[in-house]
């Protein structure tokens, strides 16, 4: 399992190994004891797993406020997505600054995406699958939002112009300018 950090402090980039032959592929797709060697000691209580019929479904930009915060460790079950984390933590010095990586079924690369941070995701494929590990259990009486397409946190979602499928949440969503986060720079998670 590699385990690298990316250009967003605190989000990292998680590759599990994977062992092929004549039948395909084996791979260990979470660790707890590898994630600790490399001293993530996050513990998950919640599985997700969604579907997204058509490409270029937009889902996000979503978090829970303390003290159901999520830290989520997310991998493309089948097809392809780009996976986005923005730092929404108040005094951080990477406030509103965003990574992204493409997770596929063929690369297997996942994301571990801590509190205090909104995720969103959009398909590259049809019928893709997103899998993800919650460190909190749901609970949508904390749950907020913030604009996909806000250009003060400027993602590149990789859309080539095509109209991104939404929810009519995320479609409503307030802007960076207009958010008011619950995460403080050094809040637990
Ligand atoms: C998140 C969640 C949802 N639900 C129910 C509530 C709705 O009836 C239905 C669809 O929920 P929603 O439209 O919020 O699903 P997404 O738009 O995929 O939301 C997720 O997308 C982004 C990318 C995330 O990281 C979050 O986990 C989550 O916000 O599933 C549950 O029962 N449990 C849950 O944990």
């Amino acid at each position: 399992m590699q385990i690298e950090t990316t250009p967003l402090p605190g989000v990292l980039r998680i590759t599990p190994q994977r062992f092929g032959d004549h039948r395909g592929y084996f791979a260990e797709t979470y660790s707890a004891r590898k994630l600790a060697e490399a001293g993530v000691e996050t513990v998950f209580v919640q599985d997700n797993h969604s579907l997204s019929r058509r490409t270029a479904t937009l889902r996000g930009l979503h978090f829970q406020a303390p003290p159901w915060a999520q830290a989520k460790l997310v991998r493309c079950g089948r097809g392809a997505l780009f996976d986005v984390a923005v730092d929404i933590r108040r005094g951080s010095p990477t406030w509103g600054r965003w990574y992204g990586a493409e997770l596929t079924e063929a690369n297997g690369v996942q994301l571990l995406i801590p509190a205090g941070f909104a995720h969103g995701f959009v398909s590259r494929a049809p019928d893709t699958e997103i899998v993800y590990k919650c460190s909190s259990p749901y609970a949508p009486e904390t749950e907020g939002a913030l604009l996909w397409n806000d250009p003060d946190i400027g993602i590149d979602w990789g859309l080539g112009g095509a109209e991104p499928v939404l929810s009519e949440k995320d479609a409503a969503a307030p802007p960076l300018a207009r958010f008011e986060s619950p995460f403080g720079w050094r809040d637990a998670a």
